[in-house]
């Protein structure tokens, strides 16, 4: 359970009563477990991707981009809740790892709405084209990065879109002061830089790790 901070038996029941996922995601994160190892937390957990799918439809997103991508779970999330001829730009540096996403992209039926880009997000960003603008972005990958991502998909965004973050909560380190490691620190920058930010609004949802709602005005 990715949710550290809530008492087990109710984490428990909360995934018990959302939406679980099909059988395509469920393969995923079995195979996922297998070829990674412990590396197969990066994955997020089925309430998030369950989240991100509801979002993308409800925002009816068309243009949408994820930072981090690992074994592609949350794209095929993201992917799944598009409108009919959206696109979902994923950025990741692992060539390996996301070999493993574009197998379950196809199997999924999302291959043909998703690019890939490998290479590191903070200069490969800056190829996204201008436009159509991103209606929906989702933050994913190296925590210390994260503000670097949010800026450059901040100039990308279309009023009223949406950034997603994950793992805001840090396990709960950030709102414990003395808690001081590099990531724990560099997290707890980028939640308060957000939210002072003037140009958004923003909301700190415990799901999961923390899952950090941002909409541009
Ligand atoms: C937490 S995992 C992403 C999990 C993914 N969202 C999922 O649902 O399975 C973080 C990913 O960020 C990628 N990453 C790390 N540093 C990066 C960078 N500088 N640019 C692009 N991707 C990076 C890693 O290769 C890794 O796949």
């Amino acid at each position: 359970m990715k949710a550290t901070y809530l008492e087990a038996a109710v984490g428990q029941y909360l995934l018990a009563h959302t939406t679980g996922p099909d059988d395509v995601l469920e393969a995923l994160a079995m195979e996922t477990r297998e070829l990674m190892g412990d590396r197969a937390i990066m994955q997020i957990a089925p309430d998030q991707g369950r989240f991100l799918t509801m979002i993308a439809q409800l925002t009816r997103a068309r243009n949408a981009v994820e930072v981090g991508t690992f074994t592609g779970y949350s794209a095929i999330c993201i992917a799944r809740g598009l409108t009919a001829r959206g696109k979902l730009n994923c950025f990741d540096i692992s060539e390996e790892w996301t070999s493993v996403a574009r197998r379950y992209w196809e199997k999924a039926g999302v291959a043909g709405r998703i690019d890939l880009r490998i290479g590191d997000a903070a200069e490969r960003l800056h190829d996204l084209p201008t436009f159509p603008a991103v209606d929906l972005a989702f933050i994913d990958a190296d925590k210390e990065n994260y503000g670097v991502y949010y800026e450059i998909i901040m100039s990308y965004l279309t009023p009223g879109g949406l950034i997603l973050v994950d793992n805001t909560l840090w396990h709960g380190k950030v709102a414990h002061p003395q808690e001081h490691d590099e990531t724990t620190t560099a997290m707890r920058a980028f939640n308060d830089m957000v939210a002072a930010d003037p140009r958004v609004t923003s909301i700190m949802l415990p799901i999961a790790d923390g899952l950090t709602m941002i909409r541009k005005h």
